[in-house]
């Protein structure tokens, strides 16, 4: 279980008179069960990277807790990562070595025997069809490759809880596809997934629970079906921009309906 316990992050950019000081997170509160995909569901800048690494234990909160399994991710780092498999926004990948080694050494940096390596190594092959470029050096990957080895680096250790930034970015269809069906195997086997998304199709698709994060700060958590109903939306768009935006939304419709 990964829990978001009114989470708030600052960051502080320029120095003098010309610092600014940047809200990124403020009070976030969420839950993301086992068993269930959910979806941190936001605009560009709404917080839902900064969020995601706090819980990665990747930076420290201003204020609130990340909680994994309810280990601190601050106070607990290591044993936090050890229960958590993280497909960053950045899927960088050490491109001297061949994705093998790149999975092989994140399985290392974990504490794996070899032979628990292998093994996991020959599960993830298969499951994510890597058997053409898991022997190949990374250089060059195309950015499905790159997100296949990336999720496999994540899997190696079998965590219980698995995080993910915007996975589906830059995929064609048959690898979101392929993603999907993946995804959908972990949850059924009880998993808890946590992934951030401003795609409606993808939250349409996978999402058992959405958490809408707007200006840093989550406004509304359920399923689709509880969001449109509470928000009197027709589908998951509208119920996103009522919830996101208010203010917003009602100034559009007032337009709209003056027109
Ligand atoms: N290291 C940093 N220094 C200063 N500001 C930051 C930093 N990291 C994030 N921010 C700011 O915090 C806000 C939230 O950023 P974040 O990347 O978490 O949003 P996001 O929801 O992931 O956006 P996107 O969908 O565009 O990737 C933005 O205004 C961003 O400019």
């Amino acid at each position: 279980m990964i829990e978001s316990k009114d989470l708030s992050k600052s960051f502080t950019t320029g120095k003098g008179k010309q610092a600014k000081t940047v809200h990124a997170v403020s009070h976030a509160s969420f839950v993301a069960r086992d068993g269930l995909i959910t979806a941190l569901l936001g605009p560009n800048g709404a917080g839902k990277t900064t969020t995601m690494r706090m819980l990665c234990t990747l930076v420290e909160p201003s204020a609130g807790q990340a909680l994994v399994d309810g280990l601190d991710a601050h106070k607990d780092a290591v044993k936090v990562r050890a229960r958590l498999g993280v497909l960053s926004d950045a899927r960088g990948l050490y491109t001297r070595l061949t994705a093998r080694e790149n999975v092989r050494y994140f399985g290392e940096l974990q504490g794996m025997t070899a032979q628990a390596i292998e093994h996991r190594m020959d599960i993830l092959v298969h499951q994510l069809g890597l058997q053409s470029i898991i022997d190949r050096r990374t250089e060059g990957f195309s950015q499905g490759e790159r997100m296949k080895v990336a999720l496999a680096r994540a899997l190696i250790h079998d965590p219980p809880n698995l995080i993910l930034d915007e996975p589906t970015n830059g995929l064609d269809i048959m690898t979101i596809r392929l993603l999907r069906e993946l995804l959908k195997n972990l949850r059924s086997s009880g998993k808890c997934i946590l992934l951030s998304t401003h795609i409606m199709q993808e939250v349409a698709a996978l999402a058992d629970e959405v958490v809408i994060i707007s200006a840093g700060t989550t406004v509304a958590q359920g399923t689709v079906d509880e969001l449109q109903q509470r928000a009197d939306a027709a589908d998951m768009e509208e119920a996103f921009l009522k919830l996101a935006f208010p203010d917003q939304y009602q100034e559009h419709f007032a337009q709209g309906a003056q027109v």
